[in-house]
């Protein structure tokens, strides 16, 4: 057996996903000795697996939507789909999932890159196995802080039968070279719904099972109708408030039962159900975590609750599984381990944008979580095909804008539409700011655009 290795930099970074690279790159900057390791690519699931590759779907999907719209609009068209280009296109994002480039830029920064599998061995100890045969271990001892990035990875639901089957994840899926002609996609959330949109667009026949009573459940109702009325509408078949009792794969197809007797097939399955943080192969109880926790508890300045000395940010805190809550939970704590001050974090108006076509964008609370803390709320929709830009637009127009007040300003809001995504910035900055209703009245709103939705609303509420 080798003797590990013992290291005792200033800092340690488990996870270089866009956490992990974003503190350790902005220690290093500062002239700190940081140790950043990954197990697998530096940039981790955003850039590899996750928002890079699906938006290069995304935007193929809505290509050829909008080709799809030029009838009765602008004339004829017809549309030859190719998979190939986008496969293409995803390489060349991902560098054939090559990460060089990202690993350059950490230690031409003056960071230290590991890679292997990190492991708490104590409250301050972490143990890093080489990623190759040759048992090499290294031990890490962070002089000042250690910050645990490890994000999330896709969660299987506990379907008898499903764990021995070849099912795609997220990763799988943006490999792939060829589409296949069916998939079954077990999870109507954000991925689910941004790729079996995308891929069946380019013609592989989508099926949704959705176990929760509607599409994009934590959203407001409102998103839902319109997603199962515009996807449906596509060609996918969705089933909600499915219970599925079981799964299984003959070597070409696979068939999923749901309780209620349908009987589901398809040549691919794409379990999109959730994520999990996997604490346990972290080793985060040495740290007094519950061996039942979902995510590292932290404070408003990114301290893992009861561990001195550590930090930890992105989708293991569980505050969001966004890339840009991740950046901005890392800005926080890289503030903090420097002793630089400034805001701690809050939550008030985290932003979403679920980039289906019509994009779902969502800040702060839906209407039913502001009734559940108490709040005493207003709410207001406008829709936005009835309205002047829509009117204009027209095929693919459909989308609201939905305001959720209380206390005389916004604590929440719903832009859907084919630019949800956009409208959002401007109520997420009003939700951020606690900018009065009485303020954003007297708005003067641009016409004819898509965000007058929002002034249309404020009328009403
Ligand atoms: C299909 C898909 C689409 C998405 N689209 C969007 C989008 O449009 N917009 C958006 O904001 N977000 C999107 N997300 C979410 C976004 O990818 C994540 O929120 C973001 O990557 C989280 O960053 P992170 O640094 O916390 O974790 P990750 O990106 O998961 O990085 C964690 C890193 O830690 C490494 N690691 C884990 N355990 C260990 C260990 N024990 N030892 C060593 N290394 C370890 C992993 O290899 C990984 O590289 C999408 C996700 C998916 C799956
Ligand atoms: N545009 C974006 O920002 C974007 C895009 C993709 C993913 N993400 C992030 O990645 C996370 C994971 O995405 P996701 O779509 O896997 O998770 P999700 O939590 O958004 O959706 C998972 C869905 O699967 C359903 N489900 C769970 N178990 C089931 C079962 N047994 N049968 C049927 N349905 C079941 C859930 O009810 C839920 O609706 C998201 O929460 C989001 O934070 C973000």
């Amino acid at each position: 057996m080798v003797a590990p290795t013992v290291s005792t930099p200033d800092a340690v970074v488990i996870g270089m996903g866009p956490a992990g690279e974003e503190v350790a790159g902005r220690l290093a900057d500062a002239g700190w000795d940081v140790v950043g390791i990954d197990e697998r690519l530096v940039g981790g699931e955003c850039p590899y697996w996750g928002c890079i590759p699906s938006k290069i779907m995304v935007r193929a999907g809505n290509l050829v939507g909008e080709a799809h719209r030029v009838p009765g609009s602008a004339g004829i068209s017809r549309v030859q789909t190719d998979w190939r280009p986008v496969v293409r296109h995803v390489r060349g994002a991902t560098d054939d999932w090559d990460d060089k480039v990202a690993v350059d830029r950490f230690t031409t920064r003056g960071g230290r890159f590991l890679r292997g599998s990190a492991r708490l061995t104590g409250p301050n100890e972490v143990c890093v196995a080489a990623d190759d045969d040759s048992g090499r271990e290294t031990v890490l001892r962070p002089r000042r802080a250690l910050v645990l990035a490890a994000g999330t990875r896709p969660a299987a639901p506990p379907v008898p039968g499903l764990a021995g089957t070849p099912y795609w994840t997220n990763r799988e899926l943006v490999e792939a070279e060829r589409l296949p002609g069916s998939l079954l996609v077990l999870g109507g959330g954000a991925i689910g719904l941004e790729l079996g949109q995308a891929v069946q667009r380019f013609g592989c026949q989508v099926t949704v099972v959705e176990a929760q009573s509607r599409l994009l459940s934590r959203e407001e109702p409102e998103a839902a109708e319109l997603l199962m009325r515009v996807l449906t509408t596509e060609g996918l078949e969705i089933h909600t408030g499915a219970e599925l009792v079981s799964v299984g794969y003959d070597g070409e197809r696979f068939t999923a039962s749901c309780r209620r007797g349908e009987r589901l097939v398809a040549e691919r399955l794409l379990v999109s159900a959730g994520r999990r943080a996997d604490l346990e192969r972290l080793g985060a109880s040495t740290l007094g975590v519950p061996a039942d926790a979902r995510a590292l508890p932290v404070d408003e300045r990114m301290r893992v609750l009861g561990a001195p000395g550590v930090w930890a940010v992105g989708d293991i805190t569980g505050k969001g599984a966004f890339t840009h809550m991740a950046m901005y939970q890392a800005d926080v704590a890289v503030r903090g381990i420097l002793g630089r001050g400034g805001r701690a974090a809050e939550y008030h108006a985290v932003p979403r944008v679920t980039f289906t076509d019509p994009e779902v964008g969502a800040v702060g609370l839906t209407e039913a979580q502001a009734r559940t803390v108490g709040l005493p709320v207003r709410t207001a929709v406008a829709d936005l095909a009835a309205g002047s830009r829509g009117f204009v637009h027209g095929a693919g127009s459909d989308g609201f804008v939905k305001l959720v007040a209380a206390g005389g300003v916004l604590v929440g809001a719903t832009a859907a539409g084919p630019t949800g995504g956009e409208v959002l910035g401007l109520l997420t900055l009003a939700v951020q700011a606690r900018v009065p209703l009485e303020e954003l009245r007297s708005t003067v709103w641009a016409y004819p655009t898509f965000h007058r939705a929002v002034g249309e609303a404020l009328t009403r509420i």
